[in-house]
């Protein structure tokens, strides 16, 4: 079982599932219309979460929904900054900075947060750079293109599962390369970056092998359209097919599950994990 992951003044206990709580202070969040930008609603929001059992939460200041356009590195400081530092302070929260932009990394680690989540897995100029000298731990996600383009008929050459595969052989390299050592590695396969339905799906369904890198997996599709498409459910229809996936991902080894819904996504990676501890083979 992965030891527990250093995230600044927090530990992160990975051997057991963990559920991370999205909180995004975006103005056009793709599902909850930004009804979170206030900072007081940011921090309700956050407490609520934190209160249905969320190790971490998760804050996003630059919406990477397919078609969303970048925003200025000032506008996504200015969005974050001052809700990392109040959870920080008045929650003592785990937080994770959903970011590509080395100042944001770097801005956000000195006020407290505790892990990077970075969707273009640290492939912006001088990321790699600003999260190795953070000393936080990174989650290196897989997408192809950008938000703008990504979803412009996706293809691959092989199947899903090794194309994520090759792709994480060659980020974890150039971390290593750069002196972030692999122990502060968490790996994510970019559920609807870059992907068609059924390479979601697919992706999904082997999962497995993605724990063969010996690092945690985490995974993200509270919401997305994998679900709205196979169900035929709008954006706030979505959470029992986000429940069936969520179980899905933690019987093929995810390790934290990032969701909109916190507390009845904990209740189902709990069962879950409670079936898999009586008579998996060890
Ligand atoms: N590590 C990690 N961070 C994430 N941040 C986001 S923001 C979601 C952007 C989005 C919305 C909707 C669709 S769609 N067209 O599939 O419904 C795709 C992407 N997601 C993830 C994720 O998974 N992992």
């Amino acid at each position: 079982a992965p030891h527990p992951l250093r995230c600044g003044r927090h530990q992160l206990d990975l051997s057991y599932p963990r559920v991370m709580g999205i909180l995004n202070v975006t103005p056009d969040s793709f599902s909850d219309g930004g009804r979170h930008n206030a900072l007081d609603d940011a921090l309700r929001h956050a407490e609520r979460m934190l209160a249905e059992g969320a190790a971490v939460i998760d804050i996003g200041g630059e919406s990477t929904r397919p078609g969303a356009t970048p925003v200025s590195p000032q506008e996504e400081l200015d969005r974050v900054l001052p809700v990392v530092e109040r959870l920080v302070r008045e929650l003592d929260a785990l937080v994770s900075l959903d970011t590509s932009q080395p100042q944001v990394m770097r801005e956000a680690a000195s006020l407290g947060a505790g892990m990077i989540n970075d969707v273009r897995g640290l492939r912006w100029p001088g990321a790699l750079e600003a999260a190795a000298v953070s000393g936080l731990p990174v989650c290196l996600m897989h997408m192809v293109g950008e938000p703008t383009d990504m979803q412009l008929s996706p293809h691959y050459d092989m199947p899903i599962e090794d194309a994520v595969a090759a792709f994480f052989e060659t980020r974890i390299a150039e971390c290593e390369a750069a002196g972030l050592r692999r122990d502060r590695l968490v790996l994510d396969p970019g559920f609807g970056f870059g992907k068609r339905v059924e390479h979601n799906l697919r992706l999904l369904n082997r999962m497995q092998q993605l724990t063969d890198f010996g690092l945690p997996l985490l995974v993200g599709m509270s919401r997305k359209s994998m679900i709205g498409k196979v169900l035929a459910r709008p954006v706030e229809e979505r959470l029992p097919g986000g429940l069936a996936l969520a179980t899905m991902a933690v019987e093929r080894g995810a390790r934290i599950v990032r969701v909109h819904d916190v507390g009845p996504t904990v209740d189902a990676v709990n069962m879950t994990w409670a079936v898999l501890q009586e008579g998996t083979d060890a």
